[in-house]
């Protein structure tokens, strides 16, 4: 069996992965992609929000903070997909591993590197970091999860340019050079395909392979000038809302309002499935901080449910739940 490239998607809370991944599934042609998806906390939406055929392709790991260790729980799942392949007649050709908002893609590298039946079959393709310039100056400037995001991008991608103008891309451009300064920058256009970003072969093993992946992250965050705390995560809760019952558009306008105006920035990311009364298709609720919203989905594979996946800081579960749920 040939060595498996491992590609790492990476990128804060709601800078774009997930839409990213979709665009890849539907240009991968006849490659067979295994699909690794990790969210923060222990509660998963994602797998339900990737549009792919091959379900059965899609493993999930939760708890997104990874700490900078060998993960034993990623190992395992990669050890799983190894047996599936060699079980399997036709094996696969890639490993896209969807890393959470808040996680920190060296230990996800590391565990690769560092674990030697690991390491005879999978290598690290490349890093690709998902930078939304909306909002990023924020999250560079509150979240050390974000900073070190780009400090380990093989590439960056520039996401939701069209909600800001040139000057402003521009100007994260440079914020984003002071932490990685020689590294590759693209815009991403929201409704291109991309069918170029995988197969780079970017990552640089040489100098990562000598276990220094630690040291050059410290090395990079020495060049800016936000304080890098090795180890400390940004104190963050998740949860999820889950409720047979359906709304009304209007309660959950309201709801979501409310949740603007009393959390703000707090209220960091905030995704879900809705069933909404009148609605034959599901709706997908996106948002990131203030801004978010409501599109159609797919048919209801099973019984039509809400589920709203919650994250930020010191987020009061009941409440929110309870002003939702009366
Ligand atoms: N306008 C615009 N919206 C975008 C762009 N990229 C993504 N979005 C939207 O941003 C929202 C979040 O996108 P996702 O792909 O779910 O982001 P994510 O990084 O997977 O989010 P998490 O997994 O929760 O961290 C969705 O509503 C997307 O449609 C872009 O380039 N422009």
């Amino acid at each position: 069996m040939s060595v498996i490239p491992v590609t790492i998607l990476t990128g804060f809370l709601g800078s774009g992965k997930t839409t990213l991944l979709n665009q890849l599934m539907q240009t991968k042609g006849e490659e067979k992609v295994v699909i690794i998806v990790n969210e923060f906390g222990d509660t998963s939406i994602d797998h339900e929000l990737i549009l792919s055929d091959e379900r059965e392709r899609i493993f999930q790991l939760s708890n997104g903070c990874m700490c900078c260790v060998v993960r034993e729980d990623l190992a395992e799942m990669f050890l799983a997909i190894l047996s599936v392949a060699k079980d399997s007649p036709s094996g696969f050709d890639r490993v896209i591993i969807e890393t959470s908002g808040l996680a920190e893609p060296s230990p996800i590298a590391q565990t690769i590197i560092r674990t030697p039946v690991l390491s005879e079959h999978f290598v690290i393709d490349s890093i690709l970091t998902l930078v939304d310039v909306k909002n990023a100056h924020y999250q560079l400037e509150n979240y050390t999860e974000a900073v070190e995001q780009v400090a380990f991008a093989d590439k960056l991608l520039l996401t939701k340019t069209d909600q800001v103008s040139t000057q402003e891309t521009k100007k994260i451009a440079k914020e984003l050079e002071a932490i990685n300064p020689f590294v590759d920058k693209w815009k991403l256009n929201f409704n291109e395909i991309y069918s170029d970003l995988i197969g780079l072969d970017l990552f640089d093993h040489s100098s990562k392979q000598n276990s220094e992946i630690e040291n050059d992250i410290e090395h990079m965050m020495e060049n800016h000038e936000h304080h890098y705390h090795d180890h400390v995560h940004t104190p963050v809760n998740s949860f999820v809302i889950h409720s047979e019952d359906s709304f009304s558009e209007k309660h959950i306008m309201r709801w979501i309002q409310i949740l603007i105006q009393k959390y703000g920035m707090d209220l960091m990311r905030y995704k879900g499935i809705l069933n909404i009364e009148g609605n034959e298709k599901q709706l997908i609720l996106q948002g990131v901080n203030m801004a978010f919203r409501i599109e159609e989905g797919e048919e209801w594979r099973n019984d039509p449910a809400t589920k709203i996946v919650l994250i930020g800081k010191n987020l009061p579960e009941k409440n929110i739940r309870e002003m939702l749920i009366n």
